[in-house]
């Protein structure tokens, strides 16, 4: 027998890789945070002793999702101003009161509780673009998630940094004190082709190449945001993207509602991806991204929320439910985004495009053990023929019942271990008072 620290004896595994698995009575084996073996639960009773072992005996297990792009501490402004388009939204209601709030207790309040609401949503890594982006690692890092910090960069002054120069200096700073962290990464985050000038831009490239690190920006959100840069220089913003050398397979384009054939057969060829949040961009009335062209086209296409002011939530199983309903209605095709598609999208695609492949994405021999299980004997999953379906096409993000980050168990049977949650409660009701104010 050999001792191992967990054993997961689970009802059904979902590895995601390869493709189209379900593994019944099978256990997952970790051991100093990783997978080392995964095998039939008979033979794991014979070949493994766990220190902990867990009995799942209706449950599924999954790869942690990986929500792909989020300004985390915006949940402070969950249903602050709803049911506008985006320039409205951003320019009148959002920078107006990111302007008079923004601090560091705003960004570790705030992502507190989305790295709650992710946990409990069986979320285990997310791809973040805020103000403060320290105190995002910081906290990451006090409850465990795995995390990838965008080193942001925007023309105007803020109170984190007065001019490009400044972020990338704060950014770069921030990414040599965190090099070596086992769960934190740090991607070059400029915000959007609107804001962000061309000599930033280079600048950010250079560093990227150098430091080999992915580039996270909004691009093509919106049809006004073409308008208004082909007024403005007669390009379309991709083009200027791609002139400027970014468009590469470091680059994570968020949101890519405006694509011509021509524009998708280009990306695909740059080997760069695509990050769709089909949730926020209905709600904003973006557009809608032509995810079943690009995946045809060869695009990695990963899934994200957006922040929770734009969606209104984190929530990954409503992520990957709208992606494969939506993507049906956008290809007029109903085997368009089947539920596999939608799941890869929300795993191994997500770990493809923040370039951590190796280490997350899949319950692969060797990767780290970020895992999570669902629970599907609820009513609303039975009966049951396939449980990748009922994961897509049924399950709530409430059937989530344990998550495991790097082997460490960050949610069990449903209980926060690393949330105050009374605590929580208290200043996030502090925060209300102040914003509605
Ligand atoms: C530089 S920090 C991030 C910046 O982005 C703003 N933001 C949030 N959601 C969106 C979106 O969907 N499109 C563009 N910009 C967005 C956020 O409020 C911060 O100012
Ligand atoms: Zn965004």
């Amino acid at each position: 027998m050999t001792v191992v620290d967990t054993l997961i004896h689970a009802r059904w595994i979902i590895p995601v890789e390869p493709e189209s698995v379900t593994l019944e009575h099978h256990t997952l084996v970790i051991d100093n945070g990783r997978i080392i073996d995964l095998l039939p639960t008979d033979l794991a009773q014979q070949k493994y002793q766990g220190t902990t072992t867990e009995n799942l005996d209706n449950h599924a297990l999954l790869p942690g999702l990986i929500n792909s792009h989020t300004h985390a501490a915006m949940t402070l402004m969950r249903g602050i101003a709803d049911d506008l388009p985006l320039m409205d939204w951003l320019a009148n209601h959002i920078w107006p009161l990111e302007q008079k709030w923004m601090s560091e207790a705003f960004v570790k309040d705030g992502t507190d509780l989305a790295i709650a609401e992710m946990i409990l949503g069986g979320t285990t890594c997310f791809n973040d673009m805020y103000f403060f982006p320290e105190i995002t690692a910081a906290q990451a890092n006090h409850h465990g998630i795995r995390a990838s910090v965008g080193l942001i960069v925007i023309d105007f002054p803020t109170v984190w940094a007065e001019n490009s120069d400044a972020y990338i200096e704060k950014g770069l700073a921030l990414h040599e004190q965190l090099r070596h962290h086992p769960l934190i990464s740090t991607p070059f985050a400029p915000h959007a082709p609107y804001t962000v000038s061309d000599e930033p831009l280079q600048k950010i490239k250079t560093l990227a190449d150098e430091l080999e690190l992915p580039i996270h920006m909004h691009v093509h959100e919106t049809q006004h945001e073409i308008e208004q840069q082909l007024e403005k220089t007669g390009q379309r913003p991709l083009q200027r993207l791609h002139e400027l050398g970014l468009i590469d397979p470091s680059f994570i384009a968020v949101h890519m509602t405006q694509l011509t054939d021509d524009e998708i057969i280009r990306f695909a060829e740059s080997g760069a991806h695509i990050v769709h949040c089909p949730e926020s961009n209905l709600k904003l009335a973006s557009g809608f991204c032509p995810v079943a062209k690009c995946i045809a086209a060869g695009i990695n296409v990963a899934l994200g929320t957006d922040g929770a002011a734009s969606n209104n939530d984190l929530d990954m199983f409503g992520e990957m439910r709208t992606a494969a309903l939506l993507g049906k209605a956008v290809a007029g095709d109903a085997s368009a985004i089947p539920a596999m598609t939608a799941l890869r999208m929300a795993t191994i695609n997500g770990a493809k495009a923040l370039g951590l492949h190796n280490e997350i994405g899949s319950l692969s021999l060797g990767k780290a053990a970020d895992v999570i299980a669902v629970d599907l004997s609820h009513l609303e999953t039975q009966p049951l023929y396939c449980p990748v379906s009922q994961i897509v096409y049924a399950a709530s993000r409430q059937q989530v019942t344990d998550v495991w980050v790097a082997g460490k168990r960050l949610l069990k049977q449903r209980h926060l271990t690393t949330v105050n949650i009374d605590e929580l409660r208290m200043k996030i009701a502090e925060w209300r008072e102040r914003l509605a104010g």
